[in-house]
């Protein structure tokens, strides 16, 4: 037979109580009817708390119970046909006598025993059970209402009453034997003592009722009816990836539920733990959900880890001494001490010098715990011997969870490498002797963060979210925005990757958004929902969102982005960027901005500083990582004079040529940072620098290719102006190189300490010679490179090549799915 338990929410509406009895007539075609167990109707035990509470104060409680019986009565009506309503109408009316008896006693006393505020709660459970079983017995006419007071017998500890497990197993039996054949619906949470007092069985009492009587009459399985797919792989309000556990141990169940999972309450399990009867939690609301089986011998998953689970308001108690803490018997006191004052503690850690303990309590209970301590402890405090105790606050915990951790290898490891790249810090770190769980108590503002990226890390089928704010919408974004909306459904079936932009600013507007900003209209809503744009409060809110695996990507051609840099990397947050401002300002920032994503173990990648898209900064990083010497550079690395100088040919004017370049969007936002060569003077820089040189600006010689007065005009327009009425310079220029059957070429070198840029001449015999479009070539010179050297060459600049290199660099963030 098989014990069903319909919690709160189950029986807490019409539309419940009808999926409810849809649910018992499947399980009637079993052999054996099944037992039913029926909690109070959802919010009902609240408001009798209330109700009571408010009769000892003297309070007027005429609308709660008002309310109760509407609920009831409001469910009757609809469910019952009118011939049917009256029986239970009156029933329930003389439990509502009661109740209101009760409660004028309590109103009278103005006081209130635990005695009395377990009978007061009992009606919750008797009412919906009494009307759940009349409704039953329309389509079941064996339905019968039976009161668990008269078979599950306690002590008289009156609000968490300890069952009477010998007695109680023989009453049941007795009371199940005596209604051979009958359907039964049992009232949960409620028991009476030996004088037929009423008692409830505490926390999770309904679930505990179920096991009870599952136990007493080895039933085949208890079904835990709630409004959740079951236990989850984290707690789904935190995790939006979490997903429901098909099957788990009776002692992974414990773990999970003992550190926050709401779905059963541990201690009510036990029974059926002894007895090895499976409990499986299903969903009312969703019948199609096979369940999470909690049983003996549940099989192992390939899964190293089970589930996540989290408390999310926790405080600490640091205790130290040396001449106590440590030393034989001093832990015994201690926690003696809290369970007989009943402080839950929920963890506990001891330094490897033993002079430390740390131990983790509700907050209520952090207070009250320091007291006793002190108490306790007055003469060796005095002595001395042990330090006043200590309390951290705004804590949380979060453990991870499984029966087959501690047979694979690297577990928390990568636990902590999930913490640690996201900036989480470790208050304590608790492992059980079990090994069925390792928890960690960090800061309550970062546990979110923390349970996602812990997700992320260990369900690795699932797909990985980088969480990404782009300052910038101009050519580049644009051009990002449209490549990532492409490929994002290809990352996710062949990389499990999510790239989620949760931010957008320009100079106008910003947004940011908690669920993230969909990529088809972007702009729409941007313009339509975002706010003025304050750079400042857009790094302060993306830092207050508080998100794992989260990207800066800084598009914009401005310096103004580049002071966020460092205390971005502090908050744990990669930086990505194809604005070459921040690295070629001065060469302690840069150093600064290199040591500092090192230090908080987050990334700072800018490939398209240098050729756009084309792997150069990555060539050059893996070239000097694997210990090779760079003896020259050599490189054309300005797209838009390659461009100029490739076009610029026939009868075409120079400045329609530049002006080519910046339709096509291979000039800088300003076209005169290309031509004067700082866009240039700005790559060799870093290179430079990549490849080991302290070099500031000063230290790469331009040659300037602009007469004086281009290189003046105040505006673009000005520029566009002078390049026009110096044509003639140009075309001097480009006379004299066919002249002698050579081609323009403005080239950047690296060598022997000094950096360059001049504007040459070069024939047919130059390796740069060849070379079409915006074409960028670098050519290494290295160690191992010494005869033929290593050559990157193709377009650098560009809308697409640029933002598939800023694509390439963001889902590079992490590294673990590159
Ligand atoms: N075009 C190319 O081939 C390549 C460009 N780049 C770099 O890409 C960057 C962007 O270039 P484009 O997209 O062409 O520029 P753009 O001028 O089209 O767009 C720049 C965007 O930045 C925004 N912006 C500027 N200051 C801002 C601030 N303080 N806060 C928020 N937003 C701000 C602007 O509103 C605009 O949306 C530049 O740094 C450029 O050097 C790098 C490699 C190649
Ligand atoms: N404006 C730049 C674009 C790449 O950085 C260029 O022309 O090379
Ligand atoms: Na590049």
């Amino acid at each position: 037979m098989n014990i069903l338990k319909f919690g709160g929410t189950s029986v807490g509406s019409v539309e419940s109580i009808s999926a409810l009895l849809n649910i018992l007539t499947k399980e009637n075609q079993q052999q054996e009817k099944p037992i039913v167990v029926l909690s109070a109707m959802s919010g009902v035990t609240n408001l009798l708390t209330a109700m009571a509470e408010k009769a000892a104060l003297g309070q007027d409680y005429s609308e709660e119970l008002k309310l109760i019986e509407q609920r009831h009565f409001d469910v009757i009506r609809a469910l019952l046909p009118a011939a049917a309503q009256n029986p239970v109408l009156t029933k329930l009316k003389l439990y509502f006598n009661e109740l209101e008896e009760l409660l004028q006693a309590i109103y009278n006393l103005q006081e209130i025993s635990l005695q009395a505020k377990d009978l007061v709660l009992s009606y919750g459970e008797r009412c919906s059970t009494l009307m759940i079983s009349h409704i039953a017995k329309q389509k079941f006419s064996e339905a019968v209402f039976a009161d668990a007071t008269q078979f599950i017998k306690t002590d008289s500890n009156f609000g968490q009453a300890k069952v009477d497990t010998q007695l109680t197993d023989f009453l049941v039996k007795d009371f199940y034997q005596s209604n051979a054949g009958k359907m039964l619906f049992v009232t949960g949470f409620i028991a009476s003592n030996d004088a037929n007092r009423v008692t409830t069985l505490g926390r999770g009492g309904s679930d505990y009722t179920a096991a009870i009587l599952g136990s007493a009459l080895n039933a085949n399985e208890i079904q835990i009816w709630t409004d959740v797919n079951g236990m989850m792989t984290a707690d789904p309000r935190i995790v939006k990836k979490a997903f429901s556990l098909p099957e788990l141990s009776y002692i992974e169940a414990m773990e999970l539920s003992y550190f926050g999972a709401k779905v059963i309450y541990p201690p009510t399990m036990t029974p059926a733990f002894l007895k090895q009867i499976p409990i499986v939690i299903k969903n009312t609301f969703d019948v199609a959900f096979e369940g999470t089986y909690i049983r003996h011998g549940a099989k192992a998953s390939a899964l190293p880890i089970k589930g996540i689970s989290s408390i999310d308001e926790i405080s600490i108690v640091n205790l130290a001494g040396s001449g106590m803490v440590g030393k034989a018997g001093f832990s015994g006191r201690l926690f003696s001490l809290l369970s007989r004052e009943q402080i839950n503690v929920v963890l506990i850690t001891q330094s490897s010098s033993e002079h430390s303990i740390t131990f983790a309590v509700k907050p209520s209970d952090a207070i009250k715990a320091v007291k006793l301590i002190s108490k306790e402890f007055d003469l060796e405090l005095q002595a001395k011997k042990l330090e006043q105790p200590e309390v951290e606050n705004g804590l949380a915990v979060l453990a991870i969870v499984g029966e087959n951790m501690k047979h694979t290898p690297g577990i928390s490891g990568k636990l902590f490498h999930a913490l640690g790249r996201n900036g989480v810090n470790v208050h304590a770190i608790a492992q059980g002797s079990s090994e069925y769980n390792i928890s960690v108590i960090i800061a309550k503002a970062d546990l979110s963060k923390a349970v996602n990226a812990v997700h992320d890390a260990f369900y690795t089928s699932l797909n990985k979210t980088l969480h990404v704010f782009c300052l910038g919408t101009g050519n580049i974004s644009k051009t990002l925005f449209k490549q990532l909306q492409v490929q994002m459904p290809f990352l996710a079936k062949n990389n499990d990757l999510q790239v989620k932009i949760m931010g957008i600013s320009n100079t106008r507007k910003m947004l940011l958004s908690p669920n993230g900003i969909a990529l088809e209209n972007w702009e729409e809503t941007l313009n339509t929902g975002g706010e003025s744009a304050n750079l400042e409060e857009f790094v302060a809110k993306m830092k207050a969102m508080n998100l794992p695996n989260c990207v800066f990507v800084d598009n914009t051609a401005s310096p103004q982005p580049v002071p966020f840099y460092q205390g971005i990397f502090e908050s744990s947050i990669s930086v990505v960027t194809c604005n070459k401002i921040g690295n070629s300002a001065s060469f302690a920032q840069y150093e600064m901005f290199k040591n500092t994503a090192r230090k908080f173990g987050v990334d700072f990648y800018y490939e398209t500083n240098v050729g756009a898209g084309l792997p150069i900064i990555r060539t050059l990083k893996d070239l000097m990582m694997s210990g090779d010497k760079i003896a020259r550079i050599e490189a054309i690395l300005s797209g838009t004079i390659s461009y100029i100088f490739n076009h610029f040919k026939g009868d075409a004017a120079f400045h329609d040529v530049v002006k080519e370049a910046q339709e096509l969007g291979y000039t800088e936002p300003d076209p005169r940072d290309d031509l004067n060569g700082k866009d240039f003077m700005r790559k060799m820089l870093i290179l430079a620098r990549d490849a080991g040189y302290a070099f500031e600006e000063s230290d790469v010689s331009i040659q300037n290719m602009l007469p004086d007065a281009c290189l003046q005009a105040p505006t673009v327009e000005e520029f566009y102006h002078q390049l026009e009425l110096n044509a003639a310079y140009f075309t001097k220029l480009k006379q004299e190189a066919e002249a002698s059957k050579k081609v323009l070429r403005y080239i950047g070198k690296l060598e022997d300490g000094k950096a360059s840029i001049t504007l040459q001449m070069v024939d047919e015999n130059h390796p740069f010679y060849m070379l079409s479009g915006s074409d960028n070539i670098i050519s290494f010179t290295t160690d191992r490179y010494k005869e033929r050297p290593l050559v990157v060459k193709g377009p650098g600049a560009g809308a697409e090549v640029t933002a598939a290199g800023v694509f390439a660099d963001i889902i590079n963030v992490g590294g673990e799915k590159a």
